[in-house]
């Protein structure tokens, strides 16, 4: 049974014409860790707020643990909802000090809010910090501040908005791991919001991404990003490469040459071969493989990327380990072992 469960929600804003939220629905897990992502001013927030109980919705219903907690223009008050938040930039209450600040939200009759609090504290790694204020820590260190205050009240369900956004590329790394650790080891249902693609994919077990107000795909990141449900999902998650190409009854022809597939002879009109930089590889021999010329070879560290031309100068791109060696202007030979095939007119 869904921990969580969202039943058709719209949500307008005053007179505006467009629903920031247009008939969303999804079932959340027990233990399950959720990344809403989609650009900007694509509901995200909207979404969270609206479970939050920090706006109401025009339209749907939500139940949490089991309960009705919206249901057309009733709903149960943000403050008993038992939902904990970490806010984008943490607000913590710079005045007090980390115990103090996770203390705060842990009611007395749940029993001793301090020793909850140390414990928390303990469980998200700070054991030594408790009588510092908050400027007093890095940002990775305040995160698991808010983490805790959010935790220890023992919520039904925790939000995060923008959890990493504040921290540098370095950091960010570590803590999406540590953060994802912690949230496992508690056992709570998570939800966080972020237009970060690469949070969502290794943070989240499942993914819900989200345009302009409408649900497009929720599922595990591997589905997603291999099987995405229209182009707008495709290409959310990473630019793809597209070759023209016209079918035949063995295969494509296309700038960069003729390509062997079965699959050709369904198709009538021109079509787009549509691919990922790793869905292709650069080969040493030459064969049944397509060819172009090296015009680029950028490289990563952890891999690089080889742009390839065809005589027209149309280009793709395509991955490859670190450490090949590349020569620009040399003719390259590669094959795709996966393209998504669509009508190109
Ligand atoms: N308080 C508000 N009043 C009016 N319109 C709003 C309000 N909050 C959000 N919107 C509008 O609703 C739509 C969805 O906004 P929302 O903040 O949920 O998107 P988001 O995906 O979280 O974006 P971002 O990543 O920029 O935070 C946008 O068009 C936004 O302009």
């Amino acid at each position: 049974m869904p921990i969580l469960s969202l039943q058709h929600i719209n949500k307008k804003y005053g007179q505006s014409k467009d629903f920031a939220v247009n008939d969303v629905s999804f079932d959340v897990t027990e233990g399950e860790i959720l990344a809403l992502v989609g650009e900007s001013g694509s509901g995200k927030t909207t979404l969270l707020r609206l479970i939050a109980g920090l706006e109401h919705p025009d339209q749907g219903s939500i139940s949490l643990s089991g309960r009705v907690i919206v249901e057309g223009s009733e709903s149960v008050p943000s403050h008993e909802r038992k939902v904990g938040m970490v806010f984008q930039d943490y607000a913590l209450f710079p005045h007090l000090t980390i115990l103090e600040n996770v203390t705060f939200g842990i009611q007395k009759s749940k029993g001793n809010p301090e020793k909850i609090a140390k414990e928390t504290l303990q469980l998200v790694g700070l054991t030594e910090d408790y009588n510092k204020y908050p400027h007093q820590l890095s940002g990775g260190q305040q995160q698991r501040v808010a983490l805790a205050r959010a935790i220890a009240p023992n919520p039904r369900i925790l939000l995060m908005d923008e959890p990493f956004s504040n921290l540098d590329a370095m950091l960010k790394d570590q803590v999406r791991e540590e953060i994802r650790q912690i949230i496992k080891k508690t056992g709570i249902t998570a939800i966080f919001v972020t237009h970060d693609t690469k949070d969502a994919l290794s943070t989240a077990d499942r993914v819900a991404i989200l345009h302009k107000g409408f649900l497009q795909q929720l599922d595990i990141p591997k589905v997603l990003y291999e099987n995405p449900v229209n182009p707008y999902v495709a290409n959310f998650f990473g630019k793809r490469n597209e070759i023209l190409a016209t079918p035949s009854e063995e295969g494509f022809y296309t700038s960069f040459g003729f390509i062997n597939d079965p699959e050709a002879k369904k198709y009538k009109t021109k079509v787009k071969l549509l691919f990922r930089p790793e869905h292709g590889e650069v080969v040493q021999r030459k064969g049944q493989q397509i060819s172009g010329t090296i015009v680029k070879v950028s490289y990563f560290g952890s891999h690089q990327l080889v742009k390839i031309s065809d005589d027209e100068g149309f280009r793709v791109t395509i991955r490859t380990n670190p450490g090949r060696i590349f020569n620009e202007v040399e003719r390259a030979f590669f094959y795709l072992w996966k393209y998504d095939i669509e009508e190109a007119f």
